[in-house]
């Protein structure tokens, strides 16, 4: 193409008519289409909600991994705005944007993971199950159009609560007759990033070096940190086991709190959204030994759904590990646990088999 053509091209991509078309007219968002061609060959990834507190940085963040060659990036307001701005970045992946419902179907199809952090966020006061109401229909509508668009992908889901989200996806996807459940991956990484954090903090360690499963779900007495298991090996004292699982157990509080009205974690989360997704992205392409907590289908406990450790590879979650030991403390938050997790996890149910 000769040189003239060249600005040409580009110069009409930068004037959009019409801020609200989706990717397939719209001249910026084709422009980023157009810009990363030539990018390395890698995984394609749909982000739901991708122009929230979550979104936006997750967008970001998954622009900048290698592995991704595709990102498509769905909301239903201002996600022109997003892909421009994401779009600028100089690295491989496309970057292509999608607004509203009626692009719901162009911004799954070919995908191989969805990550979705759609849905309203905490006030102060709110539990997670107080999201139920807003976000169990957002997640039940993202689900069908992923049953429909691209019913192989890997899903993670952020959207709360976890506890009852998850199972409505699965009986989503189970009426669509596209159920795989070692696809579908409750993200519980947080608990997970600030387990390592706050026992780093006690111990005087690196965070980095520091592993903490945590297992259940994702609310309150539901998230059961394994203090026992930490590596490396290391022992607390009854006060640091109560102070440690309590801050992780409120984490997700604290940051409300200290947000004041202006909603939950974003930023950690987007770090530890990106965190999972590079993991199950490296499972995908068959690296060996990927191992991390998610909320999954089990059979670790009574539950029909759960929290552990979980081997990633080509086909999802395929291996969901068993609990390992516990202590006394850890048995008595178990039960605790469980009993909440049965009531959500039914709720998740019934909103779909109602
Ligand atoms: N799993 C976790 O550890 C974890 C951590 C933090 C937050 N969360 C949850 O993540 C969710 C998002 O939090 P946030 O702070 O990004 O909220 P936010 O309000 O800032 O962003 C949510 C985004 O979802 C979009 N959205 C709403 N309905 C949609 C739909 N039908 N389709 C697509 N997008 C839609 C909104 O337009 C918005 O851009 C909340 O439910 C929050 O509780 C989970
Ligand atoms: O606490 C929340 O409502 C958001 C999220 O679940 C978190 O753990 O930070």
């Amino acid at each position: 193409m000769e040189a003239n053509q060249r600005i040409a091209r580009i110069s009409a991509h930068l004037h959009p008519s019409n801020p609200q078309m989706g990717s397939e007219h719209h001249p910026i968002l084709r422009a980023a289409d157009c810009r990363a061609k030539g990018g390395a060959p890698g995984f394609k990834v749909a982000i739901l909600g991708a122009a929230g507190g979550i979104g936006q940085p997750l967008s970001m963040l998954m622009k900048m991994n290698p592995l991704v060659s595709v990102l498509h990036l769905y909301d239903v307001v201002n996600a022109p705005g997003v892909t421009a701005d994401v779009s600028h970045m100089d690295t491989g992946a496309v970057v292509r944007g999608f607004l509203g419902q009626p692009q719901l179907e162009s911004a799954l199809t070919g995908m191989d993971l969805v990550i979705i952090p759609a849905g309203v966020p905490r006030k102060p006061g709110m539990t997670r199950d107080d999201l139920f109401n807003i976000n169990a229909g957002i997640v039940r509508t993202l689900c069908e159009g992923i049953a429909k668009s691209c019913p192989n992908a890997i899903v993670n889901l952020i959207s709360n609560p976890v506890n009852s989200t998850v199972p409505i996806a699965a009986e989503v996807f189970k009426k669509a007759g596209t159920y795989d459940p070692k696809k579908l991956l409750g993200v519980t990484m947080l608990d997970v990033v600030r387990a390592n954090t706050f026992v780093a903090e006690v111990l005087g360690l690196d965070p980095r070096e520091v592993s903490v499963p945590v297992v259940g779900g994702h609310a309150g007495v539901t998230i059961l940190p394994l203090l026992s298991q930490v590596k490396p090996p290391c022992s607390f004292t009854p006060e640091e086991t109560e102070y440690l699982t309590k801050r992780i157990q409120d984490g997700g509080t604290e940051v409300v709190q200290a947000k004041a009205g202006a909603g939950s974690a974003t930023l950690s989360m987007a770090y530890a959204a990106v965190k999972f997704a590079d993991l199950c992205l490296r499972g995908l392409k068959g690296d060996a030994g990927i191992v991390e907590c998610a909320f999954v289908a089990s059979q670790v406990t009574d539950l029909p759904f759960f929290a552990t450790k979980v081997r990633l590879g080509r086909g999802g979650a395929e291996e969901v590990f068993q609990l390992g030991p516990l202590n006394e403390y850890e048995r008595v938050g178990l039960e605790k646990a469980k009993k909440e997790l049965a009531v959500s996890i039914q709720k998740g149910v019934s909103f779909i088999k109602k």
